[in-house]
């Protein structure tokens, strides 16, 4: 990439960037959406000292459990390579508030990414093109699960639904959320790794399955375009990927029984779970959800948080910026 002309006198900042829901069903690796909440914080403090010197100065909310190294934490690989493809000398110092669990499905090393690469643009404003602060996250993906997808970066930075077309070369296409959609995101308290639930998957799929998922794609695609919300529940189907990983997840059978019996849409596991999504039509309708799956959860005796949150349309928020 080109060296950018960096053009501001900012010299802190603060940016928020969303939990995703990836793979929504039937997309594996290819589709998500972005929520309100939760997310997480990155700030960062800049000195202007031609050293180029990165540091993590603080993390928070993490139990101590993220890595303070900044090759090996998320935020800190995207502000490294912002500031090196930018063509920046400063120093910076990086502040994180993780305010989302980790190994939960709810893309959360994907939000401190983004919240870094989101808060490097605002702080230097180096106009960097949208696709290349995607890619710049993605990286930070590839060294938290093993693999560079971008199915939880892209929409936390572009926001609302996305499709990843293509990833040689990257090609995303930012798609149309349909009126009144709401998610209702289920954490039940256990982990698990994105590598683990990665690794469990065939890697070869048989052409009868291929042609059930690929129509349940084009479905969902299409009713997004035009808001016809059978079609999108009849497209929530996925054959390849939640047979095999939903064993890691206790109950989920009766989750998704519960959810749809109540009145969800659809309902399927949350990027590589253990979060799980039932999408809704109307805040009323995700609300009548949340209490039903919850009695299941404390059937089986496992703690969990329940989040509801329209689609977000809007990726990350700068929260402040000061000279
Ligand atoms: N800033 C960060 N936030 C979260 N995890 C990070 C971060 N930086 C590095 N990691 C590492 O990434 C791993 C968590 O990745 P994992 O993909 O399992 O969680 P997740 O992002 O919550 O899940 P998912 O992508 O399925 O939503 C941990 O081993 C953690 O040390
Ligand atoms: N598409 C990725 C998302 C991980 O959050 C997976 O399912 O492994």
């Amino acid at each position: 990439m080109e060296k950018l002309k960096v053009k501001s006198d900012y010299k802190k900042v603060t940016a928020f960037a969303p939990a995703t829901v990836a793979n929504v069903s039937c997309g594996f690796d290819i589709l998500g959406f972005a929520l309100s909440n939760p997310g997480d914080e990155v700030s960062l403090e800049r000195v202007d000292d031609g050293q180029r010197n990165i540091r993590i100065k603080e993390i928070t909310g993490d139990n101590g459990r993220l890595p303070t190294e900044v090759l090996e934490n998320t935020a800190g690989i995207a502000v490294q390579q912002y500031i090196e493809q930018a063509g920046i000398t400063d120093s910076v110092e990086i502040m994180l508030k993780k305010q989302m669990p980790l190994g939960s499905g709810m893309g959360s090393s994907a939000a401190s990414a983004v919240a870094a690469v989101a808060a490097c643009e605002a702080l230097f404003q180096a106009g960097m093109p949208l696709i290349d602060q995607l890619k710049i996250a993605m990286e930070g993906e590839r060294k938290a699960c093993g693999s560079a997808h971008a199915d939880n970066v892209a929409p936390a930075l572009y926001g609302g639904f996305t499709l990843i077309r293509s990833y040689q070369p990257l090609d995303v296409v930012r798609l149309p959320v349909p009126d009144d959609l709401y998610c209702v995101l289920i954490h039940p308290d256990v982990e698990v790794r994105t590598q683990s639930a990665r690794e469990i998957l065939r890697q070869k799929v048989s052409l009868s399955d291929a042609v059930i998922q690929t129509g349940n794609v084009a479905g969902l695609i299409s009713s997004l375009y035009t808001g016809d919300y059978e079609l999108l529940s009849r497209s929530l189907q996925d054959v390849l990927v939640e047979p095999i990983r939903k064993i890691l997840i206790p109950a989920f059978d009766k989750m998704k029984y519960t959810a749809l019996k109540n009145g969800a849409i659809g309902y399927g596991i949350s990027g590589s779970g253990p979060a799980m999504f039932a999408l809704c039509k109307g805040e009323e309708m995700a609300n009548n959800i949340k209490l039903p799956i919850k009695e299941v959860l404390e059937d089986i005796g496992v703690e969990g948080k329940i989040y509801v949150s329209p689609v977000n349309q809007q990726g990350p928020v700068i929260k402040k910026l000061e000279q």
